[in-house]
């Protein structure tokens, strides 16, 4: 029974990674995918529901993440004159998945039926409120993004305050939406200053911009604050090489 389903599966492995990857527009498979056989499976129905958006308000979010949210989600309707007159809306929210591909091609210890569980790691956590509760916001104009971050009970590190490593998570996740907004890519380094603690369950903003791009190399640097402002959590710069999706798909 198992083999069987492991065979079907096999047999949508690839067709379902790219179809989500294509249903999902997600900045970091933005681009457009360009083999005949990947832009025919991708118009194909997918064989599960449709992923549910954990990106917006839920009852865990504090009044401060409230407040953030209602803010970039209020300029993601803000229009600004454009080139040749045109009307434009430059910030948009990134929907958030639990998930971005459903089978990846997995390493050597993951089995069919446990790549099938696979989940972002910001979404690991199916509790509400537990772990990172966040909302992207990317302005593809001014080459920004905008990350409203509620940080969980699951996160400690230090006695009542966030891991170390949860914030670079956050900071990843952050400056690699921005950077993935032209395509797909893959951080080469991660460079983080911790300057003050995150309180358990507090909100933090993290800004992020593009400082320079060189051929495939983006470098882009990262804030960690208070919502407003006044704190200064962290500060990071990262470096983004942009990748083709497929070789990493297919593991060459
Ligand atoms: C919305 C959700 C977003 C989430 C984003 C999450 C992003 C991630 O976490 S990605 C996971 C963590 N990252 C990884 O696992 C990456 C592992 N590393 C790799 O795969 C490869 O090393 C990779 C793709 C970064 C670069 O490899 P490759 O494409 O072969 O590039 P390579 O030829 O070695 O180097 C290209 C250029 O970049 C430079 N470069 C590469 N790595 C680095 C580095 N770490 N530091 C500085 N420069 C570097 C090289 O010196 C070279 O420069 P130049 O062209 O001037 O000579």
């Amino acid at each position: 029974m198992t083999r069987g389903l492991g065979r079907v599966f096999s047999g949508f492995k690839r067709l379902v990674t790219l179809s989500v990857m294509w249903s999902m527009k997600h900045p970091m498979y933005s681009v457009p995918l360009r083999s005949p056989s990947v832009r025919s499976m991708a118009v194909l129905p997918l064989p599960f529901g449709k992923p549910k958006d954990l990106s917006l308000p839920n009852a865990t979010w504090g009044p401060e993440m409230m407040q953030l949210y209602e803010h970039y989600n209020s300029l993601c309707k803000v229009e600004v004159e454009a080139e040749g007159g045109q009307k434009k809306v430059p910030w948009k929210r990134i929907p958030g998945y639990n998930r971005l591909l459903k089978y990846a091609t997995g390493g050597v210890y993951l089995s069919k039926m446990i790549q099938s569980k696979a989940r972002l790691f910001t979404r690991n956590i199916r509790e509400p409120g537990a772990a990172f509760e966040y909302a992207l916001f990317i302005n593809s104009e001014e080459e920004k993004c905008v990350g409203i971050w509620q940080v969980g009970h699951l996160l400690e590190g230090p006695p009542g305050h966030v891991h170390g490593g949860a914030i670079a998570t956050i900071i990843d996740t952050v400056t690699g939406c921005l950077a993935s907004l032209s395509g797909a890519v893959m951080t080469a380094n991660l460079n983080i200053n911790y300057r003050s603690p995150i309180q358990l369950g507090n909100t933090v903003v993290v800004e992020s911009i593009v400082d320079k791009r060189e051929g495939r190399k983006k470098f882009i640097s990262c804030k960690v604050t208070s919502p407003d402002g006044t704190k200064l959590h962290t500060e990071a710069t990262a470096l983004f090489l942009s990748i083709d999706i497929n070789q990493l798909l297919l593991g060459r």
